[in-house]
């Protein structure tokens, strides 16, 4: 729903929008509390989607009550949950000072109206209209509303006049077991379903003491007692008393252990519903006797033998069909049950009487097989019928107070939810009928219930506008022509009609109806109605016999001839009845249909809720397959739209769906403040805010929701794109009077706006963090070269102090050689004053051959070439370089021949080696008188070399 809003529309706009989703939810709700969210009408925004995934979540939570707006939704929790419905709660929630602000239970809803009947402001009287679809809870809520009256209603102990009081409350609540018993069956939906419709009265005298009440029912599923679909069953009480009957009363009423019956489908389905006793007690304490309960046990036997009457085709038309075989001992059964005379019985089946003519002659027309089963039904159907509406009578004169003892009622209606099957009939148009009038009922008290929360938060706003289902009930309803009227006058006419003529008068008369739908797809003869909760498909095949339900006059007359007290308190052979039952008889009295006796009790039921202050409880399954913890999303949600509550959620989104209050809003929303002009008018906020006096956490809040209003003329300005109408000139935003009230087109805006903001704020947060970001690299590079130039230089100065320290050890252990070479020269000098010189090396020469002698002065001598060489690159070459070598070798300059020379030779050799900074080197030769004045002390290059120093010198250089 909410669209992009930050203005980049790059691939990460799903990774954004999920997030803002997310963000919004917390700040419109939070995902984390949704369960806590105790009315659906506040969760934010008002969406299906909001909706449903609170119920789930709080469905989850084992929390099965939640307020939506007027109404309680009630989610079947599928499982016993005794402490729910326990005594002591209902205490607790009738002795809340606000039972409101407890949790949601039916209880509030129980105590609210209880509260209003007690308030007596008018509407005094009070009703509850339980709806939702079958299996939903209806029949459980109205039971549990019923116990908590008979609880809070209770008159003191004490007094007198209780112990009467109980007894009529236990006859109220024991006429549920009954109605169930006779009216409820097990179908595929529900194992205890209501086949009709009711409105309890409950009524209270003066002290809102429980003193009577009254049951009205509403279409009764009669063909069920002769046709039950497969897997359904019959209504309960059949099974209670082939179940449940003694020994003799087996007896009496035929029913043999095990018994098969055409009419009893799937006894083996053993259901805690199947309790006879239960029904017998039941019936007992609303005065219904042992004597006349067998009675009625007797009949309802007698249909169930019926049932087993089955007729075989006959093969001459004039010739009325035969007895099945083996079903001659049913009719016979029956009759006597029935205390019927056989033969008459047997013959209503298979003859029909037609009178004509002035003298209203008689005519006997044998019927077909098919006739013959309808007549069976329609016998067991009229029967069944009769015997319900008396048994509600009864239970009626039981339990319903003398009208002068009540003042006000509390009313509570259980009715069938909203129903679209494949394949739908006069049943679900009636049914739908009635739930678009419960509808429009429903919308028009909701909208007053939203229109009075807009008054109290001071504003001005109306939903005026507002499309209810009118326009469907004008099509249903409406005059002159209308679906009803049409099939109504087809039943008057009496003429022979098929479905696909209703059809086709259906679709032309009502032609341009908006609410009729087209039913071009289907096959048989339909149409469409777009009701409230959804389209819905009605056949027009059978519909106008149904709607007739005719009663052949002959059954009502072999009925009037019956024994049997109870029948022949049913059938009173009155002539007033006649008329109502014998349309194409002696009478010319409008026929009541179906349809027109439904819309009669409508109408009246709708009077009297017109005249109360409705309360609603939508009951919710949460799954078909009626399992506990288990929620399904789709079905909860065509139950929301077939209860309305969807209607409820538009009717939200109509006006303001969006309700934050002042503080989240502030909170939300203050940094718009900076898009406000400075000079501004006031705008759109409500007058409640500044005429009522602030609170100090509002009187804070004002001044800044004030200026958030300010500014939102430029939000939606700057929201706007260029194509855009002009059209926002009123912002679709209204300041309560403690809350700000919305449209989802304006929280659009309004996130828009946060959002561009957000961006700005951020690009600026951006361009500090950038340059202090480069300030902080620039410093930080400034104070590495620092660094870096404090360690070069301190690294430098500790290898010079190294080198110096090495050239220092050098040069003292060179000082010291000198000092002893010159010592040593001195001492060798001062000895050659005395004596010749020693001829050492001769001597050791004279050990060696000759040519091993030349190779050591070669080698003795090879030093200083090499000394020489490597430092006389560039001052020495040709032959000077060639004179240097020879010298060094001590090799004859001349021919190769003179090998040898003598030691006076050798005297003649290079006096001292000089090594020049700039490469050159001085030669200082002349012939030494020393022994080892041109030894070198060590025999190592690299120790002389680079130095500008006289590395072998004799002590008296002559130049060469
Ligand atoms: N509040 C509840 N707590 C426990 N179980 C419940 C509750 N409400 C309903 N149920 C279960 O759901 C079943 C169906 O409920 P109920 O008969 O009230 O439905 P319904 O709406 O009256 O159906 P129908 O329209 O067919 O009569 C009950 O038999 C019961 O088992």
């Amino acid at each position: 729903m909410l669209r992009q809003v930050n203005g980049h529309s790059s691939g990460s706009d799903a990774q954004g929008r999920a997030s803002l989703k997310g963000d919004l939810q917390e700040f419109l709700g939070g995902e984390a509390q949704l369960h806590q969210v105790d009315d659906l009408t506040k969760v934010n925004p008002v969406t299906l989607e909001t909706v449903l995934r609170c119920l789930q979540a709080r469905y989850t939570e084992d929390i099965f009550y939640t307020n939506a707006g007027c109404t309680l939704v009630a989610l079947n929790p599928f499982k016993p949950i005794p402490q729910l419905y326990a005594a002591e709660l209902m205490q607790e929630y009738h002795a809340a000072p606000q039972p409101q602000t407890l949790k949601p239970h039916i209880f509030t809803v129980g105590e609210q109206t209880y509260r209003n009947v007690q308030s007596l402001i008018e509407p005094v009287n009070q009703s509850i209209v339980v709806s939702g679809e079958s299996g939903a809870g209806k029949t459980w809520t109205s039971r549990c509303l019923m116990k908590f009256y008979a609880v809070v209603a209770a008159p003191p102990a004490s007094c007198e006049s209780h112990k009467i009081a109980e007894r009529i409350e236990q006859r109220i609540l024991n006429s549920n077991p009954v109605m169930e018993a006779f009216g409820n069956a097990c179908t595929l939906r529900n194992n205890n379903s209501s086949r009709f419709g009711k409105f309890i009265q409950l009524q209270l005298n003066r002290a809102q003491q429980m003193t009577g009440a009254a049951v009205q029912t509403y279409l009764l599923e009669k063909t069920r007692v002769a046709r039950q679909a497969s897997s359904e069953r019959n209504f309960h009480i059949f099974y209670q008393i082939c179940k449940g009957a003694t020994k003799d009363e087996r007896l009496q009423w035929y029913l043999p252990e095990g018994a098969a019956f055409s009419w009893l489908p799937n006894p083996e389905n053993s259901l805690e519903e199947d309790c006879f006793e239960l029904t017998r007690e039941a019936m007992l304490h609303l005065g219904i006797d042992t004597p006349t309960q067998n009675n009625i046990f007797k009949v309802l036997a007698g249909l169930l033998h019926l049932g087993n009457v089955h007729f075989a085709d006959s093969e001459d038309e004039a010739q009325p069909c035969q007895l099945m075989d083996g079903t001659k001992v049913s009719v016979r059964t029956s009759a006597s049950l029935l205390q019927l005379s056989e033969d008459m019985l047997l013959e209503t089946m298979q003859i029909r009487t037609i009178k004509a003519g002035k003298q209203q002659q008689v005519f006997r027309k044998p019927c077909s097989r098919a006739e013959c089963d309808t007549r069976r039904d329609c016998l067991a159907k009229l029967i069944y019928a009769r015997l319900f509406d008396w048994l509600v009578s009864v239970i009626n004169s039981s339990i319903c107070a003398d009208s002068s003892s009540w003042t006000a009622f509390i009313g509570l209606l259980d009715v069938y939810g909203f129903e679209s099957f494949p394949d739908n009939s006069l049943e679900q148009l009636c049914i739908n009928y009635a739930n678009e009038k419960l509808q429009q009922h429903f919308v028009a008290h909701y909208l007053r219930a939203q229109q009075e929360e807009y008054a109290v938060e001071g504003l001005e706003w109306s939903f005026v506008n507002y499309q209810d289902n009118q326009t469907c009930l004008d099509l249903l309803e409406g005059s002159p022509i209308s679906i009803c009227s049409l099939i109504n006058e087809e039943c008057r006419l009496n003429r022979p009609s098929s479905a696909a003529q209703l059809q086709t008068r259906i679709e032309s008369a009502l032609a341009g109806q908006p609410r009729l739908g087209h039913s071009k797809l289907s096959r048989e003869p339909s149409f469409v109605v777009l009701h409230f909760a959804g389209p819905v498909r009605y056949h027009t095949e059978g519909l106008v016999e149904k709607n007739k339900d005719p009663v052949p006059p002959e059954l009502t007359g072999l009925l009037q001839q019956s024994q049997d007290p109870l029948l022949m308190m049913l059938f009173p052979a009155n002539p007033e009845e006649k008329t109502q039952e014998e349309p194409s008889g002696q009478s010319r009295a409008p026929a009541l249909t179906v349809v027109s006796k439904f819309k009669a009790s409508l109408e009246q039921l709708l009077q009297v809720l017109h005249s109360t202050t409705p309360h609603y409880i939508r009951c919710i399954k949460p799954n078909s397959q009626n399992q506990p913890q288990t929620f399904l999303q789709e079905e909860v949600l065509s139950q929301l739209e077939a209860c309305g509550l969807v209607e409820t959620i538009h009717i939200s989104a109509a006006g303001f769906p969006i309700r934050v209050s002042h503080q989240n809003f502030v909170e939300r929303y203050k940094l718009l403040r900076r898009l406000r002009p400075h000079t501004s008018s006031g705008l759109c906020s409500a007058k409640g805010p500044t005429e009522q006096p602030l609170c100090a956490k509002e009187a804070t809040l004002q001044p800044l929701l004030q200026d958030i209003l300010h500014a939102l003329p430029a939000v939606i300005e700057t929201a706007r794109t260029p194509g855009d109408p002009a059209e926002t000139t009123q912002v679709p935003l209204y300041c309560g009077r403690t809350k700000i009230f919305m449209t989802d087109s304006m929280l659009e805006l309004l996130e828009c706006g946060r959002a561009q903001m957000l961006e700005q704020c951020a690009r600026c947060i951006q361009c500090g963090w950038r340059r202090h970001r480069l300030q902080k690299q620039e410093k930080q590079r400034r104070a590495a070269v620092l660094i870096q130039a404090a360690v070069r230089s301190w690294l430098t100065r500790k290898h010079i102090r190294r080198l110096h320290a090495a050239a220092t050890v050098i040069k003292r252990a060179w000082h010291r050689w000198r000092i002893r070479m010159a010592c040593l020269a001195s001492k060798e000098l001062d000895g050659m004053e005395e004596k010749p010189m020693p001829r050492a090396p001769s001597s050791l020469s004279s050990s060696l051959p000759a040519a091993h002698t030349k190779l050591l002065g070669a080698i003795i001598h090879l030093w200083p070439l090499g000394l020489v060489l490597a430092n006389s690159a560039v001052g020495v070459r040709g032959f000077q370089r060639k004179l240097v070598a020879h010298a060094c070798l001590r090799l004859p300059t001349g021919s190769p021949s003179n090998k040898f020379q003598t030691p006076q030779q050798d005297e003649a050799g290079i006096t001292s080696i000089r090594a020049l900074p700039r490469g050159s080197i001085k030669f200082h030769c002349r012939k030494s008188p020393l022994q080892y004045a041109d030894i070198c002390p060590e025999p190592s290059d690299s120790s002389v070399t680079g130095f500008n120093q006289i590395l072998l010198e004799r002590h008296r250089p002559v130049q060469v």
